[in-house]
């Protein structure tokens, strides 16, 4: 080889960061490159001449020995890559990624050996790893991890002979939280409630984050009773507020539990229900729910009324219930709610749980409320001409409040059936009104300067700002008021929405009154309107005079 050919190859295995290193058939090193030098912190006079050996972690020596050995005696292949550990000169060890190849040079067998130190690979490596089964906020296995060990959880019950217990949750109002205090308080918060979770848990749950508000756990080898215990835990350690940066936020949640075998044969199924239920018990804000067959909107009879609701509303199957909303100063009846049901000719009456929510995703719900409204209205003019005189209170949904055609409808209604506005009363919950703030603000503008009532229902378990929508009266959720002569912490949010609507100029209505002791809680705190099974449940129209004649709270 020429001076300068040499020179060039010298030059080019120094600029090589890679480890290149000969050894003979011995495994005595006979080059060591200055990428090698760097690679293992030994100096070239170091190590010519030792045994390779020197290069690996001695737990590792004797086999490496064995492959080096049976590589250079067999004819083929004559390159080699595989991953070992490597041993610097300090003691430590990296992983490398290595090429043996073997050369026959004048009459001689050298072995070349190409070393890459991949330590900051497989560090990424890893990372990649973690990142792809961990929530990077909370900690916690993340939605794809979830879905393997839930699909793990079922093998494991199905191989026992065991049931297992899904549970999904998410946060109530946490959108609220995200958009008043910001982002990064947010995160905090979610961190907080996967720490709180991990509490309550054993070792052996599974606690993930499935994204936004939304965690899941798996409780293996679970039945029911558990399961439900542990709801019931889950929602008293989450009752205490949180502090993030020296603030008080509360949260409030909804669990839903679907079990395996009984709800579903396998995880997709299970996540399909234990959904179901989740939004079941944020519907009636009972905090847990055991998923039912009834509860979903998938199940074969709901799907079965979902295509008949067409027919059910041309057909004349819907009929009003009339539930009393009682003045609690005078005693007396003012007004009445006009609640749907379905006389299904198969099914008998279906309630309005079961296809209000179908109408809405199908767009059925505009038929459908103007059915009811005419309904409702031609009814209270029937009652107004027989002395009865009071409101009338209909429901609207969400997507009402989107129907720009909604006002002049109600208009040609109320003059058909010669009824003053006034006698109307819309009920809207906050929930509907937070889908598009300003679409509901133009609807309910117009309605309410056309002299229509307007009341938030299910107040207090949602979020929307009374200053910014033109409503006259807030019903305080049921749920609050069902147990507030037991539950502090309920009797303490019934007075405060009371005195909230006060001191806004709103009228406050209490719904589900269920006993007498309700009553006179709500009298005392100065409540002015209620509605319950206590006065009356809702009833067909022909129930209503008899009602009237022989309740304490009738008009007479
Ligand atoms: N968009 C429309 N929604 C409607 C219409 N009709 C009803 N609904 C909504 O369906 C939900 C369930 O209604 P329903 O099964 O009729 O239940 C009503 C009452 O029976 C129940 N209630 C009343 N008093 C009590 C009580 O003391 N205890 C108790 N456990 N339950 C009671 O509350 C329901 C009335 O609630 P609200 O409307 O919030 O005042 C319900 O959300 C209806 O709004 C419709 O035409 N359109």
């Amino acid at each position: 080889m020429s001076n300068e050919n040499q020179a060039y190859i010298t030059a080019l295995l120094t600029i090589i960061t890679d480890a290149i290193i000969t050894v003979d058939q011995t495994q005595r090193i006979t080059f060591f490159s200055q990428g090698a030098e760097r690679t293992f912190g030994y100096q070239v006079t170091e190590v010519i001449g030792q045994s390779m050996s020197l290069l690996l972690p001695s737990r590792f020596v004797e086999v490496h020995r064995e492959q080096f050995r049976a590589f250079a005696a067999g004819p083929e292949p004559t390159r080699l890559s595989f991953e070992i550990f490597g041993r610097r000169k300090d003691g430590s060890e990296f992983p490398a990624e290595v090429s043996l190849s073997k050369l026959s040079l004048n009459d001689q067998i050298l072995f070349i050996i190409i070393l890459r130190d991949i330590i900051e690979h497989k560090h990424a490596e890893e990372m990649l790893q973690l990142m792809a089964h961990c929530d990077s906020l909370t900690g916690l296995p993340n939605r794809t991890r979830f879905r393997d060990l839930l699909r793990q959880a079922v093998l494991a019950g199905q191989y026992e002979n065991k049931s297992v217990a899904l549970l999904l949750m998410d946060l109530d109002q946490f959108k609220e939280v995200n958009d008043t205090l910001g982002h990064d308080r947010g995160d905090l918060l979610i961190q907080h409630v996967g720490r709180r979770l991990k509490e309550v848990l054993r070792p052996t749950d599974t606690v993930a984050r499935l994204g936004g508000d939304e965690f899941a756990l798996i409780l293996p080898l679970a039945e029911a009773g558990h399961a439900t215990l542990v709801a019931s835990k889950v929602l008293k350690a989450l009752e205490e507020p949180f502090e993030i940066e020296g603030l008080p936020i509360a949260v409030e949640l909804s669990l839903g539990i679907a079990l395996y075998p009984e709800h579903g044969s396998n995880a997709d199924s299970l996540i399909q229900r234990a959904d179901v239920a989740m939004y079941a018990a944020k519907r009636s804000g009972s905090g847990y729910t055991l998923y039912t067959p009834e509860q979903d909107p998938h199940s074969p009879r709901r799907l079965a009324l979902a295509g008949e609701l067409r027919h059910a509303i041309d057909g004349n199957q819907l009929l009003l219930h009339y539930q009393p909303q009682v003045n609690m100063q005078t005693g007396r009846i003012t007004g009445v709610e006009a609640l749907v049901r379905w006389q299904h000719p198969q099914y008998g009456i279906v309630p309005p749980d079961q296809f209000i929510l179908p109408a809405e995703r199908t767009g059925l719900i505009k038929p459908l409320t103007q059915w009811v409204l005419k309904e409702a209205l031609r009814q209270s003019r029937d009652w107004n001409q027989k002395g009865l005189p009071f409101n009338m209170a209909v429901n609207l949904s969400a997507r009402n409040l989107h129907d720009s055609q909604l006002p002049d409808r109600i208009a040609e209604l109320l003059e058909v059936n010669g009824m003053a506005p006034s006698f109307l009363e819309l009920e809207v919950t906050e929930s509907a009104i937070m889908q598009d703030q300003m679409c509901a603000k133009e609807i309910l503008t117009r309605l309410s300067k056309m002299g229509i009532r307007l009341s938030i229902d299910d107040f207090g378990t949602g979020y929307s700002s009374l200053n910014h929508h033109p409503v006259n009266a807030i019903k305080i959720d049921r749920t609050f008021v069902r147990d507030m002569t037991e539950n502090q912490n309920n009797a303490v949010i019934v007075r405060s929405i009371i005195d909230l609507g006060h001191n806004l100029g709103l009228e406050v209505i209490a719904e589900g009154v269920e006993n007498h002791e309700t009553w006179n809680r709500l009298l005392a705190l100065g409540c002015d309107a209620a509605q319950g099974y206590y006065m009356s449940p809702p009833v067909s129209a022909q129930e209503i005079p008899c009602w009237m004649k022989e309740s304490p709270w009738g008009l007479a």
